[in-house]
């Protein structure tokens, strides 16, 4: 595999690492093909490259800004500029606002950032078309030329809580030379997620049900691709936000809507600070604004709002992430929260081990080295270390930390944290159709939770923007329970978007099968093949 070190073609935002510190020196497309480092790692640009002229973009669209910001972390010599405009225009004309991600004024000073526009109706589009359309290109010049058993043909396998899987699915459908796999933890997913992967018609398409969680899933994807056989006979590629292009494709938002605030209020101006607050559970959409916020867009604090499964909010308020710990007072029975994720009226955010959180170790990890003044080799590496052991006892045992008091402030300076259980998830919903006649889906309304609570803390006169991460319409139990005594609510009429319309008669295409990577391997490899002896034959 070809290694770069910065160069007249590769600035040091376009070259990658391993956070475990295995890999080094990887271009944007190896990391896009290879999905998770061979160590086990995830991949990161070697910086994060700061855009010093980010206030000149404020009058970009969408897809002209994605090309200025995709452009800092993919080389020219890599993606032609034309080619990589190209991708961008036919992932975005997919989605069904001309802004792509509109921002909505709820009330005061707080706004909403609608991120369901898109063909799943899940914030998961804005980052899978693009994802999808970048696949088919790389494939396609890979396999110029070539036939038969000599093409490069990915199989992607993917967890899922619901979203991811439906939006892969959606981005990937039909695309040459990729097979797509979706697990997803039986039982726990809505209605309509599972519709809408189990329903796909076409040939590459294949759903798993596991027994077991979303964690069981993400740790199934985990082993596949550390078993050095299945990699290499299935050439493996993720679409989990395990893919570094995940989160490139999410920084977009976070500037798009900072300048849809300033185009739009009169008392906010390029310059100013806002807050996002963030529907958190693979901690991959918040890292965005993270790389955001490391760029230059002033940013006063990023709010993780966590569902009852709160690993992130406890690691905030105490240094210990830990897989079981206390419960809140408010829930304390005298145990110890230790009955493994919690089903919740959030399902997509029910993850106990929240894979980017990992990347953000990294980035604490490194800037801790830093503090000792050594060079930045040295300091990578060290961060490489760090990260390596606190994944092994998480993995050993079950947890990790108290980390330095001064891992903890840096994570403080940036971040803040709250945790809404279900009872104010549906208490939310409620107010905000009774104030204003607007319908929050489960995860936006825990974001919405927590931006209230935010601006109690930071005041009336910093902007929120709370992020909506999915349309009511795919989880419809939490919503018609928190409305279903409000006078005059009717579903289908004000929240049922015509695309889900009789999804669930038609058939469905699903496996259901055990929690063992070994037996998930088996079946990923003879779906496969069967559906390429189809199209061969
Ligand atoms: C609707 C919805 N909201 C929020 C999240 C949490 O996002 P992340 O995993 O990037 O933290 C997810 C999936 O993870 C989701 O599907
Ligand atoms: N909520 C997600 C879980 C997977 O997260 P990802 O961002 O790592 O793909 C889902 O809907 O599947």
């Amino acid at each position: 595999m070809a290694t770069y070190s910065k160069s007249d073609t590769h600035t040091e935002s376009q070259i990658y690492l391993s956070t475990r510190g295995g890999d080094y020196g990887l271009s944007f497309e190896n990391v896009v093909l290879k999905g998770l480092a061979a160590d086990g790692g995830l991949f990161l640009p070697h910086e994060i490259p700061s855009a010093k002229d980010w206030e000149s973009w404020k009058d970009l669209s969408y897809t002209e800004l994605a090309l200025k910001i995709f452009s800092l972390y993919i080389s020219t010599s890599e993606i032609p500029t034309d080619d990589l405009r190209g991708l961008i225009e036919r992932s975005y004309s997919t989605f069904r606002s001309k802004d792509v991600t509109p921002l909505v004024h709820l009330h005061d000073n707080i706004h909403l950032l609608e991120l369901f526009h898109g063909p799943s109706f899940s914030f998961k589009d804005c980052a899978l078309q693009f994802l999808g359309n970048l696949f088919e290109y790389l494939l396609a010049r890979k396999n110029e030329g070539k036939e038969g058993n000599d093409r490069h043909h990915l199989t992607i396998v993917g967890a899922t809580s619901g979203d991811t899987g439906s939006a892969a699915i959606y981005g990937l459908r039909g695309k040459k030379d990729v097979s797509v796999v979706i697990l997803h933890p039986k039982g726990r997913i809505s209605p309509i997620q599972e519709a809408q992967m189990t329903t796909c018609p076409d040939a590459n398409v294949h759903n798993v049900a596991v027994t077991g969680t979303f964690d069981d899933c993400q740790d199934i994807v985990k082993a596949l691709f550390g078993d050095a056989d299945t990699n290499k006979a299935l050439k493996l590629g993720a679409v989990n936000s395990i893919n570094f292009s995940r989160i490139l494709a999410q920084i977009v938002y976070y500037f798009y809507s900072y300048f849809q605030l300033a185009k739009t209020s009169s008392t906010f101006k390029v310059g100013d600070k806002v807050r996002f607050v963030v529907p958190t559970g693979n901690f991959g959409d918040i890292l965005a604004g993270y790389f955001a916020t490391r760029m230059g867009l002033p940013v006063d604090k990023l709010v993780i709002a966590t569902n009852e499964n709160d690993i992130l909010d406890r690691f905030w308020k105490t240094g210990r992430y830990e897989k079981n710990g206390p419960a809140p007072s408010s829930e304390a029975n005298g145990d110890n929260n230790d009955d493994g994720v919690k089903e919740t009226l959030s399902p997509a955010m029910d993850i106990l081990v929240s894979s980017n959180f990992e990347r953000l170790l990294w980035f604490l990890a490194y800037e801790f080295a830093a503090t000792v003044g050594m060079d930045e080799e040295f300091n990578r590496k060290q961060a490489g270390q760090e990260v390596s052991v606190w994944l092994k006892d998480l993995k050993q045992k079950g947890g990790f930390g108290p980390v330095y008091q001064d891992v903890l402030t840096s994570a403080r300076k940036t971040f803040e944290s709250e945790r809404v259980s279900d009872a104010q998830t549906l208490d939310t919903i409620k107010l905000f159709y009774e104030k204003i006649h607007y319908v929050l889906d489960p995860h936006s309304a825990v974001g919405a939770a927590a931006t209230l609570r935010s601006v109690e803390r930071a005041g009336a006169e910093i902007p929120h923007i709370s992020l909506s991460t999915a349309h009511p319409a795919k989880f419809a139990d939490a919503v018609e329970k928190a409305l279903k005594d409000e006078a005059g609510f009717n579903f289908e009429k004000e929240v049922l978007p015509e695309e889900f319309v009789g999804l669930d008669k038609l058939p469905r295409r699903v496996t259901e099968i055990e929690n063992s990577w070994q037996a998930v391997g088996k079946l990923v490899e003879e779906r496969v093949s069967e559906e390429l002896k189809a199209k061969s034959g």
